[in-house]
């Protein structure tokens, strides 16, 4: 499978700078704060039950304004066709990220029907949960390593939960991956030395209440990034 969305500097052991994605933006001083911050990547999620849910026509006119050089991420959650092909033809995106339980076939099948890369989320509490990721690895373009929902939890992602970092230590990865759940501002420089993420996902951790963006925390956050070693972006 060709790789078809490597940024430099992702890849393990290539160096460069430590990316941030912010999930959940909601407003245009969302966008504007992340931007701000030198993130590499802003999130827009689509899933009702999420107090960071927003409509296909308020994501459109987020993206569209976004700066060049941001890029713009859809989340969906085991999305049908007609829901992404609503969103993808209003909203300009660099990438779908998948959060639900979709298949590595539903994964190739939405990077070849939208000709845009994929990041498939996976949830881990536990080493064994890191058995299924190799499936993932040989079809989507990244992969996004994040806490596993509690039991009967809302929300498949978002909760600022963390997972033990540990677990991911001295792996080989075979796509570049993202690290997400329960990051802070205080605790993400710790999750990339133990880990040694190249990019960084946050939702919770850089809000004020569920579902509004506070951006001095989102300031913060990616100020921390410089403290891991790696260039800030
Ligand atoms: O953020 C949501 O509301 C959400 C809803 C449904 C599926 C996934 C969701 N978020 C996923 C993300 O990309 C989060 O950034 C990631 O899970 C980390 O969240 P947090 O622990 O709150 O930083």
């Amino acid at each position: 499978m060709p790789v078809r969305f490597v940024a430099p500097g992702q890849l393990p052991g290539q160096g460069g700078a430590v990316r941030a994605k912010i999930c959940g933006l909601r407003s245009a001083g969302d966008v504007a704060a992340v931007a701000e911050a030198g993130a590499a990547y802003a999130g827009f999620v689509f899933f009702p039950k999420s107090p960071r849910n927003l409509s296909i026509d308020e994501a459109a006119a987020l993206a569209i304004e976004a700066p060049v050089g941001l890029a713009k991420v859809a989340l969906v959650v085991d999305a049908s066709d007609d829901l992404l092909d609503a969103i993808t033809a209003r909203v300009p995106l660099d990438m779908i990220q998948l959060h639900g339980a979709e298949s590595p076939g539903r994964v190739a099948d939405v990077r070849a029907r939208y000709g845009l890369p994929v990041m498939k989320a996976i949830g881990i509490a536990e080493a064994s949960d890191l058995e299924g990721l190799a499936q993932y690895e040989a079809v989507a373009d990244q992969i996004l390593v994040d806490a596993k929902p509690p039991k009967n939890a809302d929300l498949p992602g978002g909760n600022g939960l963390a997972f033990d970092w540990r677990l991911l230590q001295g792996r080989q990865w075979r796509r570049p991956w993202m690290l997400a759940g329960g990051l802070t501002p205080k605790n993400v420089a710790e999750a990339v030395r133990l880990t040694g993420a190249r990019q960084v996902d946050v939702s919770s951790g850089v809000e004020a209440s569920p579902g509004c963006k506070d951006p001095a925390l989102i300031a913060a956050f990616t100020a921390a990034l410089a403290h891991t070693g790696a260039p800030k972006l």
